[in-house]
């Protein structure tokens, strides 16, 4: 998520320098350190918190010393809360992010909640940050942006997951693995683009508008979700994501 964040935040004004144990690429004018010894003296206006959260006690206290006076620590990580992170790095001013992963092309959806001893100066950088990579939502509460997570952060695993499976059924009715992807792909991107014009009809109104009567969206649809399946397991997938962020807290 890190990286794909990198590739928007380039875009900017700030000087990035990146900690990456494995070396990974990083886009030109990035700095790239594989030990943090090689910036110990460094001092940074802020530092983002971009591993996994069950590493974050172990990695994020090392770099407690390289916040610049007057500086925040901006995370990404799911779940792990704000005022847990602010006391590792010694009370130092958090802001919690949940981006997702199509920032990587400029259209990433993300929450961002102030934490501890966060000021409008640290909030209004962290929204133009995170607005390089797409559409930004502030909330405030962690608990909403937990919620975030659950709807948004983690939303496009559900959608390529929803994607795969449609696709696989598009080849049991004969077509090859390309055409099912483009004919799903073109499908779901056009009427996402199509529901997504200003003005557009609710999204009952569009699906209405595809069923003819006794026709053959009507047959599909009863299959898909006449029986409240399809809700029932979307509302159980968000929960149980929801879930999983507060146990990370
Ligand atoms: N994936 C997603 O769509 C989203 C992820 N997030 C959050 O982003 C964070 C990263 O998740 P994700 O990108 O999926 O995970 P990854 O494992 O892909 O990324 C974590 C990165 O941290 C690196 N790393 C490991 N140890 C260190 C260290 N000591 N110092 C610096 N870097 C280190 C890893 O390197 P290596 O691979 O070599 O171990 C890896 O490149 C998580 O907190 C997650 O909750 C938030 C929103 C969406
Ligand atoms: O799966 C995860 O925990 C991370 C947070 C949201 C998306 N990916």
């Amino acid at each position: 998520m890190g990286s794909a964040l990198l590739s928007q935040w380039v875009n900017g004004p700030e000087a990035i320098t990146v900690v990456d144990p494995a070396g990974s690429d990083v886009p030109d004018g990035v700095a790239l350190v594989t030990d943090r010894s090689e910036i110990a003296d460094d001092q940074f206006d802020c530092i983002i918190a971009a591993v996994k959260p069950q590493l974050i006690d172990d990695i994020l206290a090392d770099y407690v010393s390289n916040l610049a006076a007057g500086g925040y620590v901006l995370s990404i990580a799911a779940g792990y809360s704000a005022a847990r992170l602010s006391k590792l790095m010694g009370d130092a001013p958090v802001i919690r992010t949940m981006p997702n992963l199509p920032a990587a092309i400029g259209r990433g959806v993300s929450g961002i909640c102030p934490g501890p001893h966060a000021n409008d100066d640290h909030l209004a950088h962290a929204q133009d940050f995170m607005s390089r990579a797409g559409s930004t939502v502030t909330v405030d509460s962690e608990d909403k942006l937990d919620r975030v997570t659950a709807v948004a952060g983690s939303g496009p695993g559900y959608v390529f997951e929803i994607a795969r499976a449609y696709a696989e059924a598009a080849m049991k009715q004969d077509f090859t693995e390309d055409e099912a992807r483009e004919m799903v792909l073109g499908t779901i991107g056009g009427a996402i683009a199509m529901a997504s014009e200003p003005g557009a009809p609710s999204l009952e109104e569009l699906r209405n508008s595809v069923t003819s009567k006794a026709g053959t969206t009507a047959a599909g649809l009863d299959a898909l979700n006449g029986d409240g399946g399809l809700s029932t397991r979307l509302h159980d997938t968000l929960q149980a994501a929801y879930d999983r962020a507060v146990e990370l807290r």
